[in-house]
């Protein structure tokens, strides 16, 4: 049998949106954490554009629910209406439904509007204990199953829909998980939250062949937290979201359960009430801290920084026994580097998003030219050397350049930054061992080690580094992952300036 081109057995493009429209049809939890609160959260987390028609209202927090209130079912049509009416919708979720009108209310939309994905959360009790579906409503709730692509019951709950009981361990689970998928002909995630033990697994079970395996199961550690309030809501209306990108129930799982586990690991950090608070939705997105960057920058120098000083050429430097000849090959290669890094400044100066930084980038460029022609004056002049480029200044120019043709202001400066840095830093310490050697005149490279005293040069460090890590707090992810390997490129590239002279002089 051969696949037909028009319809591939594997589409390698899913017709997925960017932004999902994604519909919580919930109740409304008034302290955030579970409910159309959590889900508009999730929602967002995960790249979606939520919408909410609240079932119900009720009165609670953190420690239990205080009331419950069911709006008349007549204004729940009225909001499922007015949103299906006037806008697609990619994806809905489905959370507490209260009492058997609404059930029926919500099962008459499905069935007019087959959103293209349905996921079924059956809430029957709150954490606390408390009932949020009349009992009465078990049946009619029952009856909603089979117009969902997937449900997510906790341990009691897959029991009650089952008639069973509740499961005493997970492989238990997984059987109950097999015979409800069984009977409404779609996918069930069973849950292991309720689970005793350190592990929380999941698994997809689905019986009719739509998964790789009927039981897919995705391993996780346990949080010890108490704040497990709405982990339910979040994860469904987060799978919800992902999967009318993806297409794909393992995928979405793959890529929502790491996020929860984040997001409950990161729940101490919000402070909300006194007992099973929420889960931290935005944990992926907590900006860094001023400082942050910058010093882990600095902890990925440090051993290019020991490379440095245990090179023979810094210790000749140091004790004055160095070679002349490589003395004057460093000096010769820094002229030429300069030249290249002035020009790097002046890309760094057109990007800046600031008139302080272009400012700042467009002088210290200027500069660079009148370091290097002052070498050129003072220091080269005299002295034997070539003005041929090495294979070290070449590619250290070379990777400043790419960086700088990749366009992103953050990811030059990350380039630029080792040379004023690692610069300063070697400086510095070559300034004060001379010193602290009592600044001997029969030095041979006295007038050199005084140089390293420039306050000026320290003070333009302190700004470069600075700007590097304001730059590093707006930037993306993958931006600042960027940013560390052409940090780290140029920290390489500095050891292998100072090393030149040994294999090229
Ligand atoms: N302590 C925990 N550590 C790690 N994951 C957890 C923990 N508690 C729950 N989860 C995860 O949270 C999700 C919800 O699971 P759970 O079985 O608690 O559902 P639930 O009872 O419907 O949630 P809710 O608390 O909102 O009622 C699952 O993916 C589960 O693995
Ligand atoms: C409005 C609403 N919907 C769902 C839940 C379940 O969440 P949890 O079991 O974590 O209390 C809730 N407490 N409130």
């Amino acid at each position: 049998m051969t696949a037909s081109l028009s319809s591939p057995v594997y589409p390698l493009v899913t017709s997925s949106r960017a932004t999902p429209r994604v519909l919580s049809i919930a109740g409304s939890d008034p302290s955030g954490g579970a409910g159309i609160q959590a889900d508009l959260k999730s929602i967002a987390a995960h790249g979606g554009y939520g919408m909410a028609a609240i079932t119900a209202l009720t009165a609670q927090n953190t420690m239990g629910v205080h009331a419950v209130h069911v709006p008349p079912v007549e204004f729940l049509r009225q909001q499922l209406d007015a949103i299906s009416s006037d806008i697609d919708i990619d994806a809905v979720k489905i959370g507490m439904l209260g009492d058997a009108a609404v059930i029926d209310e919500v099962r008459r939309w499905l069935e007019e509007v087959r959103p293209a994905v349905v996921v079924l959360d059956p809430v029957m009790v709150a954490t606390s204990g408390d009932r949020l579906l009349r009992e009465s409503a078990e049946k009619a709730l029952r009856s909603l199953l089979p117009l969902a692509d997937l449900i997510t019951p906790n341990l009691p709950e897959l029991a009650m829909l089952l008639g069973e009981p509740e499961a005493p361990d997970w492989s238990s689970a997984l059987d109950q998980g097999k015979r409800l998928a069984a009977e409404c002909g779609n996918t069930v995630l069973v849950k292991g939250g309720h689970l005793a033990g350190s592990e929380c697994p999941d698994a997809l079970v689905n019986t009719s062949g739509l998964l790789r395996r009927d039981v897919v199961e995705i391993a996780g550690p346990r949080v010890e937290t108490q704040n497990s309030h709405g982990t339910g809501c979040s994860l469904s209306s987060a799978l919800a979201t992902v999967q009318a990108r993806t297409g794909d129930w393992e995928a979405s799982l793959r890529e929502v359960k790491p996020w929860l586990l984040q997001a409950l690991m990161s729940s101490d950090a919000l402070e909300v009430g006194q007992g099973s608070g929420p889960v931290h939705h935005f944990h992926h997105q907590q900006g860094l801290k001023p400082g942050a960057f910058a010093a882990a920058l600095w902890n990925h120098a440090t051993p290019e920084l020991e490379a440095i000083y245990s090179l023979r050429f810094i210790q000749e430097l140091q004790s004055g026994s160095l070679p002349e000849p490589w003395f004057n090959y460093y000096l010769a290669q820094d002229a030429i580097y300069l030249n290249g890094y002035s020009r790097v400044l002046a890309r760094a100066g057109a990007l800046a998003p600031t008139e302080e930084e272009q400012l700042f980038w467009a002088k210290a460029s200027q500069q660079c030219l009148e370091v290097e022609s002052e070498l050129h004056r003072n220091w080269l002049g005299s002295r034997e050397t070539s003005t041929v480029t090495g294979p070290v200044t070449k590619s250290y120019v070379d990777h400043l350049l790419a960086s700088s043709a990749s366009g992103s202001y953050a990811v030059v400066l990350a380039a630029i930054l080792p040379c004023y840095w690692l610069y300063a830093e070697v400086g510095q310490q070559l300034h004060t061992a001379y010193v602290d050697a009592g600044a001997p005149a029969d030095h041979a490279y006295a007038d050199w080690l005084r140089t390293y005293s420039d306050e000026d040069f320290a003070e333009a460090t302190r700004k470069a580094i600075n700007f590097t890590d304001s730059a590093a707090v707006g930037a993306s992810d993958g931006e600042r992952d960027a940013m560390v390997e052409a940090f780290v490129q140029s920290c390489r590239y500095e050891t292998a300036f100072f090393d030149a002279p040994r294999l090229f002089a």
